[in-house]
C-alpha cells in the first residue's frame, strides 16, 4: 500500500519553520526532547502492564540510540507503548493544543525573546527538525494489528502509510542534516544524554554495530535518590527533562515522607509563566507514580487550581497501581498528600521572600496573580497565603512590592485599618482624588489594580486583627481620625445645596455631602458603607453579569473654589446643573470610568473655562 500525502496545518508550519530559526544556537536538545517521549512512552507501557503483566514479561523497557556514518542516520528507539495510525495522525500531524494559534500571534520577531517564548511552549518531538531534514517514524503500537510509517521532511506536508515494524514500540529516524554529523559521534551522544536525560529512570543504550550495548545514564529516578546525592544541576536538568522547560526552575522542594503517609515529592517553581497559564481548559498538575511506576501526567487532585505553575512528580505508595482521575477525586489519601504539598510549596515560597528576595519578586511578576486565587480558594491557609502577598501602594507606587507585614509595621496609631484602593489601573490609582485625605494624614494606602483583587478583598477582610477597608467606601474617618476641617460649619453652610444635587444629577447618585477625604480635587464619588464596591459593580458590568445598580454617594470638597460656585449658583437652574455635572463628571474620570455623554461634559466644561457658567441665562441657552 503506498503512503498517504497530508498537509501540515497552517500553525505547525509556521511553529516548525520558527523553532529550527530560533532553536539552533541550542540545537542538541532535540536528543533531550526525544528521549523524553521515548521514556513517557515505556511509563505508559509500564502502567498497562500492571493489569496485564505479560506485555512486559522478562523484557527490558529501554530507550536505545544508533548513530549510522553510513546513511547519516541517528535513531532514538524504545520498546514503550507505540502509536496506531490514529494517535499518529493526532499527535505528529497537528501540535494538538488549544491556544496555537494565539501563541503564534504573540511572538514578535525578535529572536532572543521568541526562543524563551517556543521554549516556554514546549518543543516536543519537531525539534527534530533542527538537525534532520527528514525524519521517519516506525512505531507499533502495543495492541495494534499493523505497523505505521511517519515520514516528513518538515517543510509542508507528511507521509503516513503502513508500516513492517514487527516488535511493539517506536523508533525514530533522523536523517541528520549534511553539518550536523556531530550527532553520529559517540562521545558527544554520551555528553548530551548525562547532560540531559541522566536521571531519567530507564536505562539510555548507545547500541554498536560490533561490540556491547553500552548504558550512558545512571538510570535511576532522581528522586529515588537521596537528597545529599543529588546536585543542583541534577535537578535542573531532571526539571528540563520533566517539564520540558527551556529555562532553569526559579526554585524546588524534594521531600520523602514516610509514616502515616508514604510519598516522595519533588515540585518545582519555574521561572516563567506558561503562555497558557489563563487558560481554563489547560490540564494542570504534577506527574503522579505509585510505587517508581508511571500513572499520570498533571493529576489535577494533587494541588489545587492556585499552585498550577507548580511542577514536579508524587511518588506514593498508598494508592492502588489501577487508581484513575476518578478515584482520584474525593480520595482521602490524595486530600492529605494534597495538603502536605500546598504547606511544602507555600514554605518553599516564604523561604524564598526571606532568603532570596529577588527570586521571590521574579516568582511574584510571574505567578502574583494566580496565587492571589488561592485568598478566595484555600480558607485554611488564608493568612499563610495573605503573608506572601506584594502590593503597590502610596508609599511604593510603582511596582507591587508592599507585603501586608510591611505595612502594618509602618501604620501610624491614629490608623484603625488596613486601607487600599481598587481601580483599573495603577494609573488611576495613584492619583485618585480618594487618596488625597489619607496622603495629608500619613496614611497609606495599597493600590489594587489586578482583576482579581476585588475578590481577594472579598475574602480577605482582616490581617493580624486589623480589618481592611476600602479608600473609597463609606466615611474617610473610619479608618482613623483624619478630620482636617470643622465638618458641622460645612455642612450646614452647603446644607441647601447638597439637598438640591441628586435631583440635579437625574438621581444618578443617591445623595451627595461634604468630606475630609478630599483636599485638592472638589469631588469623587464612594460607595455606601454597605453593598458592593463601585468597582466590583463595574466589573460584573463588563463581564455581562447583572450587576445591581446601587448609586454611588457624591463627595464634595467644601473648601474647593468650584464647589463653593455651586452655592454662588443659587436660583440659576441651568448654572446649578452645569456645575453640578462637571464636579459628577469630574469624579466618574478620576476613578478611570467612563461618562455616559462625554460630548455633553466637554461643551459644560468648555462653557466653564470661558467663563460663560453661572453669568447670563441668555449666554447658557
Ligand atoms: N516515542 C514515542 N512513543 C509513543 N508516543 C510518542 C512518542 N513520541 C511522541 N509520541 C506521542 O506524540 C505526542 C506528541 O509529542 P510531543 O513531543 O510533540 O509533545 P508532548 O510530549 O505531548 O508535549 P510536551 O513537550 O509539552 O510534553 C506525545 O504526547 C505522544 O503521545
Amino acid at each position: 500500500m503506498t503512503a498517504e500525502r497530508h498537509e501540515f496545518q497552517a500553525e505547525t508550519r509556521s511553529l516548525l519553520r520558527l523553532m529550527i530559526h530560533s532553536m539552533y544556537s541550542n540545537k542538541e536538545i532535540f536528543l533531550r526532547e526525544l528521549i523524553s517521549n521515548a521514556s513517557d512512552a515505556c511509563d505508559k507501557l509500564r502502567f498497562i502492564a500492571t493489569q496485564n503483566p505479560e506485555l512486559i514479561g522478562d523484557a527490558e523497557l529501554a530507550v536505545e540510540l544508533v548513530a549510522d556514518k553510513f546513511t547519516n542516520t541517528l535513531t532514538i528507539r524504545d520498546n514503550g507503548i507505540g502509536m496506531s495510525r490514529e494517535d499518529v495522525v493526532d499527535n505528529l500531524g497537528t501540535i494538538a493544543r488549544s491556544g496555537t494559534k494565539k501563541f503564534m500571534e504573540s511572538l514578535s520577531g525578535d529572536q532572543a525573546r521568541d526562543t524563551q517564548l517556543i521554549g516556554q511552549f514546549g518543543v516536543g518531538f519537531y525539534s527534530a527538525f533542527i538537525v534532520a531534514d527528514k525524519v521517519t517514524v516506525n512505531t507499533r503500537r502495543y495492541d495494534a494489528a499493523e505497523a505505521v510509517v511517519w515520514e516528513s521532511t518538515g517543510e509542508g506536508d507528511y507521509t503516513i502509510g503502513v508500516g513492517d515494524k514487527a516488535a511493539r514500540g517506536t523508533e525514530v529516524v533522523l536523517h541528520l542534516r549534511d553539518d550536523e554529523k556531530e550527532f553520529l559521534e559517540e562521545p558527544r551522544l554520551s555528553e548530551i544524554v548525562r547532560k540531559y536525560s541522566d536521571h531519567i529512570g530507564l536505562p539510555i543504550k548507545l547500541i554498536r554495530k560490533e561490540g556491547e550495548p553500552e548504558t550512558i545514564n545512571q538510570a535511576r529516578a532522581l528522586w529515588t535518590r537521596p537528597k545529599s546525592e543529588i546536585s543542583d544541576e541534577d535537578y535542573t536538568s531532571f526539571y528540563e527533562h520533566l517539564s520540558h522547560d527551556y529555562e532553569a526552575p526559579l526554585a524546588w522542594t524534594h521531600q520523602k515522607v514516610e509514616g502515616n503517609l508514604e510519598y516522595t515529592s519533588l515540585l518545582y517553581i519555574p521561572k516563567r509563566a506558561p503562555f497558557d497559564m489563563w487558560d481554563r481548559e489547560q490540564q494542570r498538575g504534577v506527574k503522579l507514580y505509585v510505587k517508581r511506576v508511571f500513572i499520570m501526567d498533571r493529576a489535577a487532585e494533587l494541588l489545587p487550581p492556585y499552585l498550577r505553575f507548580v511542577r514536579g512528580l508524587v511518588d506514593t505508595a498508598d494508592l492502588p497501581l489501577n487508581v484513575s482521575r476518578e478515584i482520584l477525586q474525593g480520595n482521602r489519601t490524595v486530600d492529605k498528600i494534597r495538603a502536605a504539598l500546598v504547606k511544602r510549596v507555600l514554605d518553599l515560597l516564604d523561604d524564598l521572600a526571606a532568603n532570596k528576595p529577588d527570586d521571590f519578586k521574579t516568582f511574584w511578576s510571574q505567578f502574583g496573580k494566580v496565587l492571589k486565587e488561592g485568598i478566595v480558594e484555600d480558607h485554611a491557609n488564608r493568612d499563610r497565603i495573605a503573608k506572601l502577598l506584594r502590593f503597590a501602594s502610596t508609599t511604593a507606587p510603582d511596582t507591587a512590592s508592599v507585603s501586608l507585614d510591611e505595612y502594618l509595621g509602618r501604620m501610624p496609631e491614629a490608623q484603625e485599618k488596613i486601607l487600599y484602593l481598587t481601580g483599573e489601573s495603577l494609573s488611576a490609582l495613584r492619583n485618585s482624588p480618594h487618596l488625597e485625605g489619607f496622603r495629608k494624614a500619613g496614611f497609606e494606602v495599597l493600590l489594587l489594580s489586578d482583576r482579581i483583587d476585588e475578590w481577594v478583598v472579598g475574602h480577605l477582610t482582616e490581617y493580624q486583627g486589623k480589618k481592611l477597608e476600602s479608600a473609597a467606601r463609606g466615611d474617610a474617618a473610619a479608618a482613623g481620625k483624619i478630620e482636617t476641617f470643622d465638618k458641622a460649619k460645612h455642612e450646614l453652610e452647603f446644607k441647601d445645596v447638597l439637598d438640591r444635587l441628586p435631583k440635579a444629577l437625574n438621581e444618578r447618585v443617591a445623595s451627595a455631602r461634604v468630606s475630609a477625604r478630599l483636599t485638592e480635587s472638589p469631588s469623587c464619588l464612594v460607595a455606601p458603607e454597605h453593598g458592593l464596591s463601585r468597582q466590583l459593580i463595574e466589573i460584573l458590568k463588563q463581564s455581562g453579569e447583572g450587576a445591581p445598580d446601587i448609586k454611588p454617594i457624591l463627595e464634595l470638597n467644601p473648601e474647593h473654589p468650584l464647589v463653593g460656585r455651586l452655592k454662588d449658583a443659587g436660583s440659576d437652574e441651568a448654572a446649578f446643573v452645569d456645575l453640578a455635572e462637571i464636579l459628577y463628571g469630574q469624579a466618574v474620570l478620576a476613578e478611570g470610568g467612563q461618562l455616559e455623554d462625554p460630548a455633553g461634559f466637554v461643551k459644560r466644561l468648555n462653557k466653564l473655562i470661558l467663563g460663560q457658567t453661572g453669568t447670563s441665562k441668555i449666554l447658557l441657552g
